[in-house]
């Protein structure tokens, strides 16, 4: 079944989590998306996870049209979800709607993720009204990794956890039609969640969200740079490519492949005549 923004709304309502997962290529989003994962987010961390950067600051919508565009063509039914990268809507309400609509026309994605509050409403406003349904994300926003001082644990005193309320109602009321929670305190992310129509989807904030993200490839183990407490393993899926690799290469060494079930043929009088 079709994910759109519609069903994913309802899913709310209906007390149906949401599951969303990272994808930033045809096969695996193929993979995740016959799996029947309700949101794939091409995010952004293919800064981290795909390009190999230290943070997310330098992925660019180029970076961002390219890999959606992969995803794109793997999907039938999960609804992809696109992040805007760092100074592609933070400069301007004009560089906010050319870049969302760059992402989905370009992109093919069906929605585009925003990070800030009360902030960015001009940006989701404008973004909304030109067509383009908007997923917000509030708390711990890895673009402002600098202006944190790292990756850290956002609303845990009261000054900043009345901020993240006003920032999730001003993101509500700004049009964003979901909006993602990260590294919030389980209980405040379940106060929020609460307090608002549109689902929330919580990657660090506990089980009191509409829904869950995690990236891919911390799920599945591939991925050793950081490990943030809220990453559960899945399987050991990067165990297991290495110890394949380990085997592929011990087998070439050894020469056991390719074996004969590989090969091509071609007929005796041919070869014959080539010697
Ligand atoms: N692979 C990957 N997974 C992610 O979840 C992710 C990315 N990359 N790239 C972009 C951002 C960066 N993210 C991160 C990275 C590190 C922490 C982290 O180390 N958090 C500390 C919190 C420390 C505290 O304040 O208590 C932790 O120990 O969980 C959290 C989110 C989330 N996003
Ligand atoms: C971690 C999720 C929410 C994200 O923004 C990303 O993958 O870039
Ligand atoms: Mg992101």
């Amino acid at each position: 079944m079709k994910n759109t923004i519609t069903t994913i709304q309802e899913q709310k309502r209906k007390k149906d989590k949401i599951s969303m997962l990272t994808a930033y290529d045809y096969s695996m989003a193929k993979l995740i998306d016959s799996a029947g994962i309700n949101m794939i987010l091409v995010g952004d961390s293919l800064g981290n996870v795909m390009l190999g950067y230290e943070n997310t600051i330098a992925v660019t919508v180029e970076d961002m049209i390219y890999h959606t565009k992969s995803v794109v063509r793997g999907v039938k039914d999960a609804m992809v979800v696109t992040d805007m990268p760092f100074m592609s809507y933070q400069a301007s309400v004009y560089d906010a709607v050319v870049n969302a609509g760059r992402i989905m026309k370009e992109g093919g994605a069906a929605a585009v993720k925003l990070e800030g509050g009360i902030d960015i409403v001009p940006q989701i406003k404008a973004i909304v009204k030109a067509s383009i349904p908007v997923v917000a994300h509030i708390g711990l926003t890895p673009q402002s990794v600098h202006a944190f001082g790292g990756y850290k644990v956002q609303g845990k005193e009261e000054k900043d956890a009345k901020r993240l309320i006003e920032d999730a109602k001003a993101v509500e009321e700004a049009g964003a039609f979901c909006v993602v929670l990260e590294c919030v305190p389980a209980k405040l992310a379940k106060l929020i969640s609460e307090s608002l129509t549109i689902p929330t989807i919580g990657i660090g904030a506990g089980a009191g969200c509409d829904g869950q993200v995690l990236v891919y490839h911390d799920m599945l183990g591939m991925f050793s740079d950081y490990k943030p407490k809220f990453v559960k393993n899945f399987g050991d899926v990067g165990k297991v490519m290495k110890e394949a690799f380990h085997k592929y290469i011990q087998e070439v060494k050894d020469e056991v492949f390719p074996g004969a079930e590989h090969e091509y043929a071609i007929a005796d009088e041919v070869i014959d005549k080539l010697y």
